[in-house]
């Protein structure tokens, strides 16, 4: 199985190293647009094999998508990250036309790929690569609640002071400090409802900081995070290449899920070897009802900058 990654940056060579050492793919390709970049972080990865005891091979590449042919899966990671105070909308100028001419070269060489997005503002890149390619809706992915996921179970699991894997949760909406919708009311315990250990303040605390998590990380780094992003896109690549129909919150395309149209905004997914198998429309309350509709609101409103920005 064969995975290319564009953009050998933080995301994109965390993701490459992740994939590697788990084995999830025979091949990974990197490619970036900066000389040699590429192929410097392929071969540094790939001098881990004998030390963590991996067989996929990593080649870098430097802007050459011939070498990307026949990929199973391509994650897109190019662009540019936010800084300490922006916000990730902000980066839609500079990383729409990116995101645009990146998918163009990637269908050229790999027509019946998987598109993963990750790049910024992600469900409204999402979008422009489901629109600007006419790509089957469930062959775009866009990568983002599963990352919010699992912010939102480590703020829980510390919360907690118990492991955050016997914690479950997932947030959707879209991808945004103030768009994406921790669900609290659902999180459990080892399947008990987290609410018979944590009070409702600690709950909205663990919310709100699931929700600025990618911000307090900036803050601290000077950059966006990479390890938990990489580690998340590895995760649902894995889901694909082997058809583990994991259930996975991820921005789609919406046809009347959710009450929404026309957006890709994050909802829980079964991902398996066809991309996106299904869309689980689950019951919301009133109150998580109104908060998908204003998330929605929001990201429409960015998918409405792009008619300027790439106009
Ligand atoms: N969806 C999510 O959950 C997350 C999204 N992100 C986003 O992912 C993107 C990448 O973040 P980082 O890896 O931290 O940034 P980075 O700056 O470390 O890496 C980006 C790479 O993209 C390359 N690039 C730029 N234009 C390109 C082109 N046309 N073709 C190929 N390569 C190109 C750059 O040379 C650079 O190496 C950002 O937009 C960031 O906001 C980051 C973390 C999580
Ligand atoms: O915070 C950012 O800009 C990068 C990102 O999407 C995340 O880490 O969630």
């Amino acid at each position: 199985m064969k995975v290319t990654i564009v953009g050998a940056g933080n995301v994109g060579a965390t993701c490459a190293d992740v994939i590697s050492y788990r084995g999830i793919a025979s091949e990974v390709v990197l490619l970036d647009i900066k000389e040699g970049f590429a192929e410097g972080k392929a071969l540094d990865i790939m001098q881990c094999a004998t030390d963590t005891g991996f067989n996929t091979r990593v080649i870098g590449v430097t802007n050459d998508y011939s070498k990307t042919a026949n990929s199973d899966v391509v994650v897109v990671t190019s662009g540019i990250p936010r800084k300490p105070g922006m916000t990730r909308e902000e980066l839609i100028g500079i990383n729409a036309g990116i995101v645009k001419s990146v998918v163009e070269n990637i269908l050229k060489y790999s027509p019946d790929t998987i598109i993963v997005m990750v790049s910024n503002p992600m469900d409204t890149m999402t979008y422009l690569a489901l629109k600007s390619t006419g790509l089957p809706k469930n062959r775009i992915i866009g990568m983002g609640g599963i990352l919010d996921s699992s912010r939102f179970r480590t703020y829980l699991s510390l919360a907690l002071d118990k492991p955050a894997n016997d914690v479950s949760g997932m947030v959707i909406g879209g991808h945004g400090d103030t768009t994406m919708i921790p669900l609290t009311r659902l999180a459990s315990y080892n399947g008990i409802p987290v609410s018979q250990f944590l009070s409702e303040e600690v709950l909205q605390k663990v919310a709100a900081d699931t929700m600025v998590g990618g911000a307090t990380l900036t803050g601290l780094l000077g950059t966006s995070a990479w390890y938990a992003p990489g580690a998340s896109v590895a995760f649902l690549v894995d889901s694909i290449l082997n058809d583990q129909k994991r259930m996975i919150a991820c921005s789609v395309y919406v046809e009347g899920e959710y009450g929404q149209s026309d957006i890709c905004i994050g909802v829980p997914c079964i991902i398996g070897k066809n991309g996106v198998e299904e869309i689980l429309d689950i019951q919301l309350n009133d109150k998580e009802k109104a908060l998908f509709a204003k998330s929605a609101d929001a990201v429409r409103a960015m998918n409405d900058a792009l008619k300027t920005i790439l106009a």
